[in-house]
């Protein structure tokens, strides 16, 4: 049996395989709701096969947006829209998952295809927090370093929206804390300048996210998996690294995080980043190994010989595709009949929409 095809037990979940489709906006949400097309992109991920289908950065509150048209889960009309998605993504045997996300400083930006800058409150975009009152870039929004209310807020939003994603039938959590937002702000010292409890050392630095994960495991239930994603390092002079996470590994472990989703980068712009076939892969590898927890390796996974040689290594637990998932959402498919592994067919099932 192929590793790729191999189940894997989360807490009371089994994955049926080892592919998992990452989160990937989709800056298709009006007012934070997601509609046909998230249906349509989620499900067919479904369809094609992976064990998981993570729905892409979900803000935990409108001012957590990346853009205008990110999608939501702060309130129960987005709550009600996520349900048929994610019972859809269950049916055809997937578990559905949603990544929880506040964007901070990199909030209210324009979709990529429309320049990727910051959206000006009066063009319809709003002020943004963050740890400290530094940018992500010259010309972009100041954030609003938070307060301890506003600190508080950000936690019961996490908080409530786990709830919501629970009410709307996920059975995955996966917290955002990488690629430069919110969490992955207070993470790192090239974004979080703060002199008090949330700032300076690496305990003050990781405590909003440990914060986090202890409020979204009060109401997430014993029986579901939290994963969370990190990068794993800035690919920066004086910024998080690899060691960091692995030791963040390590105390979020006991706090109920069953899965680290390693990914990199996104904290600082103009960083060179050694792009190639599975380039993430050794820092994956690193924390499974020094953080003895279960991870997913990303970046450039684009072949099923390729995943399957990532998993025998004992780089990783889970393979999540992106970009490769958007070129064939039935690669799940694919992978099975190159490995000669067996693979459900898609469920078929009457119901009236
Ligand atoms: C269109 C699009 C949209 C997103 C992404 C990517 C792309 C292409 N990525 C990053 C993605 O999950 C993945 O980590 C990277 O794309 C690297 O993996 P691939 O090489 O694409 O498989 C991403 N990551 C994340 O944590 N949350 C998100 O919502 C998104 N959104
Ligand atoms: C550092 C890699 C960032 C890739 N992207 C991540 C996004 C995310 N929401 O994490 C959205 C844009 C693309």
């Amino acid at each position: 049996m192929p590793k790729l095809f191999e189940p894997l037990s989360q807490r009371g979940l089994t994955l049926r395989n080892r592919i998992a489709v990452a989160p990937m906006c989709q800056y298709s949400a009006v007012d934070g709701l997601p509609d046909h097309w998230h249906l349509v992109h989620l499900g067919s991920r479904a369809v094609g096969g992976a064990a998981v289908v993570i729905a892409e950065a979900t803000a935990v509150s409108a001012e957590g947006r990346i853009s205008p048209q990110d999608a939501g889960i702060w309130n129960d009309a987005q709550l009600a829209a996520w349900r048929p998605i994610a019972d859809f993504i269950a049916a055809q045997g997937a578990i559905p998952g949603v990544q929880l996300a506040h964007a901070g400083r990199k909030a209210s930006t324009q979709r990529p295809w429309e320049g990727h800058g910051p959206v000006a409150v009066a063009k319809g975009g709003w002020t943004v927090v963050a740890p400290s009152a530094v940018p992500f870039d010259t010309g972009w929004h100041v954030p609003h370093a938070l307060d301890e209310a506003g600190i508080r807020a950000v936690i019961a939003d996490f908080r409530a929206a786990a709830q919501r994603a629970l009410d709307a039938g996920f059975q995955l959590i996966e917290l955002h804390g990488a690629h430069g937002y919110l969490l992955h702000q207070f993470l790192s010292p090239l974004s979080n300048r703060r002199a008090d409890a949330y700032g300076g050392s690496f305990d003050n630095r990781t405590r909003l996210l440990r914060e986090v994960v202890v409020a979204v495991r009060e109401v997430w239930p014993e029986h579901l998996p939290l994963w969370l994603r990190i990068s794993a390092t800035d690919w920066a002079e004086g910024g998080w690294t690899p060691e960091e996470s692995v030791a963040l590994a390590r105390m979020v472990k006991p706090l109920g995080v069953d899965l680290v989703d390693v990914s990199s980068g996104g904290l600082v712009p103009h960083v060179t980043i050694p792009l190639g076939p599975g380039y993430q892969v050794p820092f994956a590898a690193q924390v499974r190994r020094e953080a003895d927890i279960a991870t997913s390796a990303v970046g450039l996974i684009t072949e099923a010989a390729q995943a399957e040689a990532i998993l025998a290594e004992g780089a990783a637990d889970v393979i999540s595709l992106a970009r490769e998932s958007l070129r064939d959402p039935y690669f799940p498919r694919r992978a099975a009949s190159e490995l000669g592994a067996q693979i459900a067919a898609p469920v078929q099932y009457g119901r009236a929409w």
